[in-house]
C-alpha cells in the first residue's frame, strides 16, 4: 500500500494521529531489559506491540540504532512491524540528503534494506538530492521544513525576499516536488505559528510534528494551527514521552497508557 493511503487509513479508520517515536537508549531501559541479550530489539518490540493499535505510524530514529551497532535490530524491528502490525506505516528517521548518485544509495538503504514506508530527508541540497526518493511514488518523502529545535530558526527563518526560507521550502515542495502526492513536511510542535503559516500554503499535505512531550510542544496549539478541515493531516510524534513513560517491568503498559492519553488529548481538538 502507498504510504499516503496507509496514513489516511490510520487517521480515519483507527482514529489516531499519534506517531510513536522509537529512540532506543539503553541507559534509560528498565533494569531487566538492560542486561538481556538483544536488548535493543526486545525493548523496541515490546513498545511496538503495546502501542501499535494507537499509532498512525512508527518512527525509528536511525542514529539511535547505528550508534549502538544495532542496525540489524532495526531491520528486524521494521520486519516485525510489517508482519505483526500490517497497515501501520514505518517512517525511517534518517534526515538524509546528498548528490543524486549518493542519494540513490540512501533510497536503497531506506526502502530496500530497511523496508521503510517513508523517510525523513533534508531538502536543503535541492531537488536533485531528493528526486530519487520522489520517484518512489509509493513511499513517503518527509522533508525538513521548520524543525523543532531552538536553533531551527538560525537558517530556516532567514529572510528570503520578504518570506522566511522555510515558507519558500514549503511552497516549492507543494507546487513543484509533489507530483506523485508522496511529500510531507516536518514542522516542529514548538512553533505553532509557523505550523499555521505552512498549513495555509500546502493544503492538506501531511505534516510530521515532533516536539510534543519532552520538548514541550502544546497539543492544543498544534491542533488549532495544523489540522486539516477533516480533523487530520498531522502525524504528532512523541518518542521519550511514550517509550520511557515507565522504567520497571511494566514499561510497555506505561508506554501504552502514555500513547492512549496522547491520542485522546489530540482527538479532543480534532
Ligand atoms: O525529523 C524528526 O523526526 C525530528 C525533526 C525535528 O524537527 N525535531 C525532532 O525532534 N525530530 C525527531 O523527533 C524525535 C523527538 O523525540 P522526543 O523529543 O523524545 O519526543 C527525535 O527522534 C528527533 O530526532
Amino acid at each position: 500500500m502507498r504510504f499516503s493511503d496507509a496514513l489516511q487509513q490510520r487517521w480515519r479508520q483507527h482514529d489516531t494521529l499519534v506517531c510513536v517515536g522509537l529512540d532506543p537508549d539503553p541507559a534509560k531501559f528498565p533494569a531487566h531489559i538492560k542486561g538481556a541479550p538483544d536488548a535493543v530489539f526486545a525493548f523496541c518490540r515490546a513498545i511496538v506491540d503495546a502501542t501499535a493499535d494507537l499509532a498512525c505510524a512508527f518512527k525509528p530514529q536511525i542514529a539511535h540504532f547505528a550508534a549502538l551497532r544495532a542496525e540489524d535490530a532495526l531491520e528486524r524491528l521494521i520486519a516485525h512491524i510489517h508482519q505483526r502490525h500490517p497497515g501501520v506505516p514505518v517512517i525511517l528517521d534518517a534526515k538524509r540528503g546528498d548528490i543524486g548518485s549518493t542519494a540513490q544509495h540512501y533510497v536503497t538503504e531506506a526502502f530496500d534494506r530497511y523496508g521503510a514506508d517513508a523517510v525523513t530527508l533534508n531538502p536543503y541540497m535541492g531537488r536533485d538530492s531528493i528526486q530519487p526518493f520522489l520517484d518512489r511514488a509509493d513511499k513517503g518523502v518527509i522533508l525538513l521544513c521548520r524543525t523543532s529545535n531552538p536553533g531551527g530558526a538560525d537558517f530556516q527563518a532567514l529572510d528570503c525576499g520578504g518570506v522566511p526560507l522555510y515558507l519558500r521550502v514549503a511552497e516549492t515542495i507543494a507546487r513543484d516536488w509533489n507530483t506523485h502526492g508522496n511529500c510531507a513536511l516536518v514542522t516542529g510542535a514548538t512553533w505553532p505559528d509557523e505550523i499555521r503559516q505552512v498549513r495555509a500554503l500546502v493544503g492538506d499535505m501531511p505534516l510530521l510534528v515532533p516536539g510534543i512531550g519532552a520538548q514541550g510542544g502544546d497539543i492544543e496549539a498544534v491542533m488549532h494551527a495544523g489540522r486539516t478541515t477533516d480533523g487530520s493531516g498531522l502525524m504528532i510524534n512523541s518518542s521519550r514521552g511514550i517509550i520511557y513513560a515507565g522504567n520497571d517491568k511494566d514499561f510497555a503498559i506505561a508506554a501504552r497508557t502514555a500513547a492512549t492519553e496522547l491520542r485522546d488529548t489530540i482527538n479532543r481538538y480534532r
